[in-house]
């Protein structure tokens, strides 16, 4: 029991900085996004699963650095290998993307399906939750952000 929760809880023992500690000279000034990372969390007031995919994209800062595409995937599950409530995952990595990278802009976009309302309580199946975190010339311009929605959304 004890080992069950402590690799539900994993991500506790990473510091997430660490992460984001590989970088490559790419001289990189377009957007860079990973689409479809599967992420599976546990909500902090029922203790039960939330699950569904990330997308993240960052425009690379002045310095055209990018990150290994993995370690995006990596900071998804450092950060949600803890309990967690879906709106805070988000933020929590669009924030420690921003912090490390200093990119231009970064869009942390968040689908997921909660068992504590499909199981106990309203009992919906299917319902999806859908949360965004965006930062920078994400956030600031209007066209950066149409066209990362647009590749998130691309299928
Ligand atoms: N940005 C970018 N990263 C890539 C590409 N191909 C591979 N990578 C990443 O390059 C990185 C290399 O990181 P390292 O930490 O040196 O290698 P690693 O230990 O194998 O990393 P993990 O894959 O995280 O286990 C990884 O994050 C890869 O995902 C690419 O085309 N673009």
């Amino acid at each position: 029991m004890a080992r069950a929760y402590a690799e539900l809880f994993a991500g506790l023992r990473v510091d997430p900085a660490k992460v984001l500690t590989t970088t490559f000279e790419a001289n990189h000034e377009e957007l860079v996004l990973v689409r479809d990372i599967e992420l599976m969390s546990l909500c902090e007031h029922h203790l039960l699963p939330f699950k569904g995919v990330a997308h993240i994209g960052y425009i690379p800062g002045v310095d055209g650095r990018i990150t290994g595409l993995s370690k995006l995937a990596r900071l998804v599950e450092v950060f949600a290998r803890r309990p967690q409530v879906q709106e805070r995952l988000t933020s929590q990595i669009a924030d420690l993307l921003m912090e490390k990278l200093a990119p231009r802009g970064v869009i942390v976009v968040l689908e997921c399906e909660h068992m504590c309302m499909e199981m106990r309580g309203i009992r919906k199946v299917g319902a999806r939750t859908v949360t965004s975190a965006v930062r920078g010339a994400c956030q600031s311009d209007g066209k950066v952000r149409a066209e990362a929605m647009a590749l998130i959304n691309a299928r």
